[in-house]
């Protein structure tokens, strides 16, 4: 089967999979009965509903989580848009296979397991165990110059991400989170989001790993630049994708896509994954009814993309660190409203009276 085939026939797999309104009643049924004036579990009860559609069961499951942490260097690093330098990518995934990283301490709170995908680094890793090794690129281009993928980069990226989802699927993966790595994707998503939210670059771009005001402005341009000299097609993702976007970004929007075809439910992190999910929506509309939000980052262009997707996040915490720490919390969020659902009395149970009419 070709790529494209294989993009397409997962697109189609959203496509017919429904949202059953048998389901969804029947769930708010039964979180109606349970000891609480009705809805007063807010946005718990919409996490019960949602789970419940996208796994199309009234009893829905988490007990197989998994973070996916994508890494990936980017050519337009040497234009100076970060605070830290680019070896610092390679240097933090030894750190995840070590499990010395805010997500490995924060996923082993929320009983997830972290895998750590080398979807683009600018290093040799042969050899390194416990990596999956789904390298597209040595690092991308630098889009200030010249597109930062070939469009068959951009292309085997979604494909990677999609495999993956499937791969993860035999293995009983009933939730899943995304998040990233590497050292100026903040640039690369902004110039994303730019052009798929349809806003300025000096709108949606942000201080990333924390770089001063008078980098940002200079960031600025060269996004403005990036977005001038590729001049992609709005109304074409994978041409997005691979003039301006990452390794990291295509296997993240291909992850997502893979993950909504299979029915597994599957959290956005910060803004560079949000980027991916960006792409992924621009490939399949229907994605958001099987992807959650879990946080609003501090980039300033994270909102729009979750206005853009149709999401609500669940917190704001003031995170801008990625790696996928954000879902890991918002597992526990959903752990947290699937105990309620499962573990409370209803009205008849323990003899409370009923809303008077
Ligand atoms: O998730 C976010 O919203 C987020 C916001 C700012 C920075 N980051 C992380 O910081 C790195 C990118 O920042 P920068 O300044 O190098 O573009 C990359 O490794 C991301 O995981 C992540
Ligand atoms: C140390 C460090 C850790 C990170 N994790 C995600 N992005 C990061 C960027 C830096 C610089």
């Amino acid at each position: 089967m070709t790529k494209e085939r294989k993009i397409n026939m997962t697109i189609e797999k959203i496509e017919n999979n429904s949202l059953s309104p048998i389901v969804r009643d029947a769930v708010q049924k039964r979180l109606d009965m349970l000891t609480k004036p009705q809805g007063s579990l807010g946005v718990l009860e919409e996490l019960v509903i949602r789970l419940a559609l996208i796994q199309d069961s009234v009893t829905p499951v988490i007990n197989k989580k998994y973070v996916f942490v994508f890494a990936a260097d980017h050519g337009v690093a040497k234009e100076g848009v970060s605070a830290y330098p680019q070896e610092v990518t390679a240097q933090m995934v030894y750190n995840f296979l070590a499990g010395g990283a805010a997500i490995n301490a924060l996923s082993k709170r929320a009983g997830a397991e972290v895998v750590v995908v080398d979807a683009g680094v600018a290093h040799d890793f042969s050899g390194c165990k416990g990596l999956i090794d789904q390298k597209v690129v040595y690092g991308s281009h630098n889009m200030t110059e010249s597109p930062a993928m070939s469009r068959e980069e951009a292309i085997k990226c979604i494909v990677s991400g999609i495999e993956l989802a499937e791969e993860y699927e035999k293995k009983g993966i009933n939730l899943a989170g995304v998040g990233e790595m590497g050292i100026a994707n903040t640039t690369a998503a902004s110039a994303v989001t730019a052009i798929l939210c349809k806003l300025s670059p000096t709108v949606v771009t942000g201080k990333g790993t924390g770089i001063d005001e008078n980098r940002l402005e200079k960031k600025v341009n060269i996004v403005k630049k990036a977005i001038e000299i590729n001049a992609p097609d709005v109304n074409d993702p994978l041409d997005v994708l691979s003039k301006v976007g990452g390794a990291e970004i295509g296997q993240i929007a291909g992850f997502l896509l893979g993950c909504a075809a299979l029915r597994i439910p599957v959290i956005t992190d910060g803004f560079i994954a949000t980027s991916g999910a960006l792409i992924a929506q621009a490939l399949c509309p229907a994605l958001s009814d099987f992807l959650f939000a879990s946080h609003v980052s501090q980039e300033p262009g994270h909102i729009y993309q979750l206005k853009k997707l149709g999401l609500s996040p669940l917190f704001d915490l003031g995170l801008r660190l990625g790696e996928g720490t954000g879902t890991t919390i918002a597992m526990q969020l959903m752990d947290s409203a699937l105990e309620a659902y499962y573990n409370m009395a209803s009205f008849q149970q323990a003899g409370v009276s009923e809303k008077e009419e």
